[in-house]
């Protein structure tokens, strides 16, 4: 295929988890990889506190620049929420223990993804379903394997995402093709979700760690900052106020740059008055 490497990557293990691994390529890309397949990569609290450390890695590493979140193996990205540890509260740290209270850990990681100032790439391979559905759409691209499966169980199983999992989706593809993803519970093929529009790409099984480390790359030959902007600028429409600041603190930390804000910052310091009369009055 074009513009696809010509060996594999070779990932380095760059941090020890229990659930999850954390690799680099080298040259500017996280993988960060759910490690349990016996239940098709299901989240359990654990696991979304390790991504969440993964990302936050992956986030303050200056020589990062690409985000790949994918499962081990071939059969699941992820099913989602770990059925055998959802008590009556919430998702269980310690289940079994008494008075152990629930929540959803989920909930502060798809901010966590959003802010994220990174491009964020969900490389799905057999099963994106619940909750792990959700994760691929709030993942800023996503590559499928032609074997991937896509779909909402929650009504199903007791459950439901109103959150991301239900407005996002309803972006992506429209209000009546996200209420029947919900309401029938059905799975769709790789091609079908990326005529839907929530998958940009679809490939042989065989290609898809070349196909998505290919992405990356091109992105890794962009402007970082661009980058950068034009995710917090998609998610100022969609996320409202909290959108808005993240752009607009991007903007500050350019602004901090300039010689016009060190005045205001070295007038401060030297006790003088700042002499911003100099600068430009942009038209
Ligand atoms: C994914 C399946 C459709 C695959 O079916 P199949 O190929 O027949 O495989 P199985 O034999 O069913 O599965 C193999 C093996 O894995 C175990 N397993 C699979 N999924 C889970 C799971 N989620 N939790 C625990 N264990 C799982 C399965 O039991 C088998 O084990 P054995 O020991 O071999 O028996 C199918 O597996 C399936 O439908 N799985 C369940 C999917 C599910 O219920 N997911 C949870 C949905 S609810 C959720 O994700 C909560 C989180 C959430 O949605 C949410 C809620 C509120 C706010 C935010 C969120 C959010 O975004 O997360």
């Amino acid at each position: 295929m074009a513009g696809m490497p010509e060996t594999p990557t070779t990932w380095t293990p760059a941090a020890t988890y229990e659930d999850i691994r954390y690799e680099l390529s080298g040259d500017g890309i996280a993988k960060i990889t759910i490690n349990r397949p016996e239940v098709h990569n299901a989240f359990r609290p654990q696991t979304l506190i390790e991504i969440s450390d993964a990302l936050d890695r992956a986030r303050e590493d200056t020589e990062v620049g690409v985000i790949i979140l994918t499962g081990e193996g071939t059969k699941a990205f992820c099913s989602g929420g770990d059925q055998r540890v959802r008590g009556d509260s919430g998702y269980l740290t310690e289940p079994g223990k008494a008075g152990a209270v629930g929540r959803f850990h989920v909930t502060d990681l798809h901010i966590q993804m959003r802010r994220l100032p990174k491009p964020i790439i969900a490389m799905v391979a057999g099963y994106a379903i619940g909750g792990g559905h959700v994760l691929h759409l709030v993942c800023d691209l996503t590559i499928a394997a032609d074997n991937a499966k896509f779909g909402q169980v929650g009504p199903k199983v007791g459950s439901f995402d109103g959150g991301f999992g239900a407005g996002l989706l309803a972006q992506m593809i429209g209000v009546k093709k996200a209420k029947e993803i919900w309401f029938l519970c059905e799975q769709y093929s790789a091609d079908e979700a990326r005529e839907m529009g929530m998958v940009n790409k679809v490939v042989p099984l065989a290609d898809l760690e070349t196909a998505t480390v290919a992405w990356a790359q091109r992105m890794l030959t962009m402007s970082p900052f661009a980058l950068r902007l034009m995710k917090a600028s998609f998610n100022a429409a969609e996320d409202g106020l909290s959108g808005i600041q993240q752009l607009a603190h991007d903007a500050n930390l350019l602004f901090y740059s300039t010689e016009e804000a060190a005045e205001g910052r070295e007038a401060f310091k030297a006790k003088r008055r700042p002499e911003f009369e100099k600068f430009a009055k942009r038209p």
